[in-house]
């Protein structure tokens, strides 16, 4: 019986299968040589009677409370943490009054060394900041001062389903806003997180207690899972160095106990060896059902058990015995020790990485946790809560009065000063610009683009160039060539219009003797057009009834045939065109027409569009613009006629000369 004003560490046990948990906690607490009492408080509903022998025979008190459940668990899903459903029971450490103080503590935590000094605490309440929201504390320790006014304010929260996370953390928080936050020491749980390795190895031998959250816990993971160097697998060592220095069966006790087995028919409540069977039951690796078959190596001789992966590699430890769990008793937990070094070993010494499963291995469905459920057997009928919780206020989404839309921010240069786009029209915009300067490439300021303005250039293209090829300057290759020439021309029937006669040429091989790539057919050359002013008579559809009737009246104003002189006809056309040119650019000031490019020889016309490709040094200078249009000529040898030449009304083939023969042969 507890004594008035006694200082208790304290756990809960909402089920059986937490025992392994509550049992290393009591131990690792009194192993570390606590001064203080132990209380374990149970859901005498759920928690079976041979697990609350076990907690008996660690813990000074058993104190069965009432479940208190929490009926609007939907919180407890946001953590999926279903199981947690019943984690309200916590509330029930405040109703013990007949303790000073308790320093409640998660049955799944283990102490590394007593924390007596939380007794002497000032403050009413403390607890340590949260690894998953450190402004919180988690409620995996606390040091409380048992009353029942925080009792009933707790209990009517838990009843209104007032928690976060749907469990007590979650409710604790929120009554206990100003909790004295002790050091993470006293409750660390391992994590992954960047910042936490170089802590946890500065902070490491301060370490009070080490806290398992989460679903997965040493006992249910088993002994090989946390074989590593992290400091989960540390810690989780820790605990399990605890387990093994109460629970962990000699070799050489499990031998003489299957033995046992055989000849006697143990009972099932506890191992030959004397741990619990309902311990090793809820440990993961540590269940052997006794009197079933076994094919380790070691124990085939003397005993027929099934062994099971955690337990394996014990029956096939050499027989040190108590001296091995002895070193482990200094308190380092020594992964060392704990591995299997029989030869015969054959879970433990498997490495899945290297081998494939040894072909005398168990099914592992041997080791399969099982939970038992039982019907409720409580009679009474469901009967509705007088009130529920009041729905949360305040729970709509207010729809922002002003659009919240900002500009992006800018990213590229050119994005602060983007000058507002605006339509161009090419009469405002064409503007006579000097060309830049020439611009080391790594002197170019950053420029803000424009749109680009038309530019007309004050230049001559032609000037700028050579514009023969250079053979052209050797007559000795020009006439060779020409008379090759000469030689393959067929006979071309032109239309010689000189005058105002038709003369009809026959010009084989009539082509002036140039070779420039930029010639074009002379007049002579080209056929002429088929200009046909007149229609001509074709026999009728109708035939002969038409042709009773007379012919159709020649329409008015159009020549006849023999009248029609096409080269005139084009001439004047091209005189007329060329008037309205002229016209067109009177009109307009003066200025320039833009104009196709014009064939050879017909100069003197610049495309204001036109840029060109200037020589480097930028020979501007000399280049006046120029605004006159030269006549076309249809009637001469126009625009083809080069200068100094004469052109060849008639001309027959002749061979080469001797001369000409001569340029060849050399
Ligand atoms: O099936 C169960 C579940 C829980 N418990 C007891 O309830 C405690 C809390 O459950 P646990 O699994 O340890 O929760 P944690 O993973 O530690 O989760 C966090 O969140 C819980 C709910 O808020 C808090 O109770 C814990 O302190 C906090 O660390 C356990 O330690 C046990 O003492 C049982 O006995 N049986
Ligand atoms: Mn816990």
């Amino acid at each position: 019986m507890a004594e008035q004003g006694d200082d208790v560490y304290a756990t809960l046990l909402l089920n059986d299968n937490y025992l392994p948990g509550a049992l290393v906690l009591a131990h690792s607490l009194r192993d570390a040589g606590t001064t203080k009492k132990l209380a374990v408080l149970v859901t005498t509903d759920t928690v079976s009677s041979d697990c609350m022998a076990e907690l008996q025979k660690v813990y000074d008190f058993l104190i069965p409370v009432d479940r208190i459940v929490n009926k609007t668990p939907a919180n407890l899903f946001l953590m999926d943490r279903g199981d947690l459903h019943s984690a309200f029971t916590k509330i029930n450490l405040w109703k013990l009054s007949q303790f000073r103080r308790i320093v409640y503590v998660d049955a799944d935590m283990v102490a590394l060394r007593a924390p007596d000094e939380l007794f002497a605490l000032p403050q009413p309440f403390s607890a340590a900041p949260d690894i998953g929201w450190p402004d919180l504390f988690n409620s995996g320790l606390m040091v409380l001062n048992p009353n029942m006014g925080d009792y009933y304010a707790l209990l009517a929260m838990a009843q209104r389903g007032i928690s976060f996370d749907g469990a007590d953390q979650g409710l604790l928080n929120m009554y206990y806003k100003d909790y004295n936050r002790i050091s993470f020491t006293y409750n660390v749980t391992p994590s992954a997180h960047y910042q936490y390795l170089p802590a946890y190895k500065h902070f490491q031998s301060g370490i009070s207690m080490a806290h398992f959250i989460g679903t997965n816990k040493p006992w249910t993971m088993g002994r090989e899972a946390s074989k590593g160097g992290s400091p989960y697998d540390e810690m989780a060592g820790r605990w399990w160095s605890v387990y093994d220095r109460h629970f962990r069966e000699s070799v050489s006790a499990r031998l003489d106990a299957a033995e046992n087995e055989l000849m006697h028919h143990q009972s099932l409540e506890s191992s030959a060896t004397g741990v619990p069977l309902i311990v090793q039951y809820h440990t993961m690796g540590e269940y052997r059902i006794p009197g079933l078959t076994i094919s380790s190596p070691v124990l085939e001789s003397r005993s027929k058990t099934i062994s099971r992966p955690g337990s394996a590699e014990q029956a096939n430890e050499p027989a040190m015995g108590d001296t091995s769990l002895e070193a482990q008793g200094s308190g380092e937990y020594n992964p060392e020790v704990a591995e299997p070094t029989g030869t015969g070993s054959f879970y433990s010494a498997w490495d899945a990485s290297k081998a494939p499963p040894p072909s005398n291995s168990q099914p592992e469905a041997a080791n399969f946790p099982q939970t038992h459920y039982d019907m409720s057997s409580d009679p009474t009928p469901f009967k509705a809560p007088d009130k529920y919780p009041e729905p949360p206020k305040n729970m709509w989404y207010e729809v922002p009065k002003a659009p919240t839309y900002q500009k992006p921010a800018p990213i590229f240069p050119w994005e602060i000063n983007a000058p507002k786009p605006t339509r161009v029209f090419q009469e405002d915009t064409v503007v006579s610009e000097p060309p830049a300067p020439e611009m080391d490439p790594e002197e170019i300021p950053t420029v803000t683009p424009t749109t680009p303005t038309l530019r007309i250039l004050p230049a001559d293209p032609w000037q700028t160039f050579s514009q023969s090829n250079a053979w052209d300057n050797i007559p000795e290759i020009e006439r060779y060539i020409g008379n090759l020439q000469k030689n393959r021309k067929g006979n071309i029937q032109v239309l010689q219009g000189y005058g105002s006669g038709i003369e009809q040429v026959s010009s084989p091989g009539g082509r002036r003797q140039s070779l420039k790539l930029t010639d074009f057919p002379t007049e002579l050359e080209r056929p002429s057009l088929p200009v046909t002013p007149a229609p001509i008579r074709r026999p009728s559809f109708w035939g002969e009834e038409r042709d009773e009737e007379g012919e159709l009246p020649a329409a008015e104003g159009v020549p006849s045939q023999s009248e029609w002189d096409p080269t005139k006809q084009l001439d004047l056309l091209a005189r007329r065109q060329s008037d309205v040119l002229s016209q067109k650019l009177s009109l307009d000031g003066g200025r320039e027409i833009p104009s196709r490019s014009l064939p050879y020889g017909s100069e003197g016309v610049i495309s204001p569009t036109y840029v060109p490709q200037l020589p480097k040094d930028g020979g501007f200078s000399n280049l006046t613009p120029r605004t006159t249009i030269e006549q076309p000529s249809y009637s001469g040898p126009g625009a083809s006629f080069e200068k100094g030449e004469t052109f060849p009304i008639q001309e027959t083939p002749l061979p080469p000369s001797e001369e000409e023969k001569d340029v060849l042969e050399t």
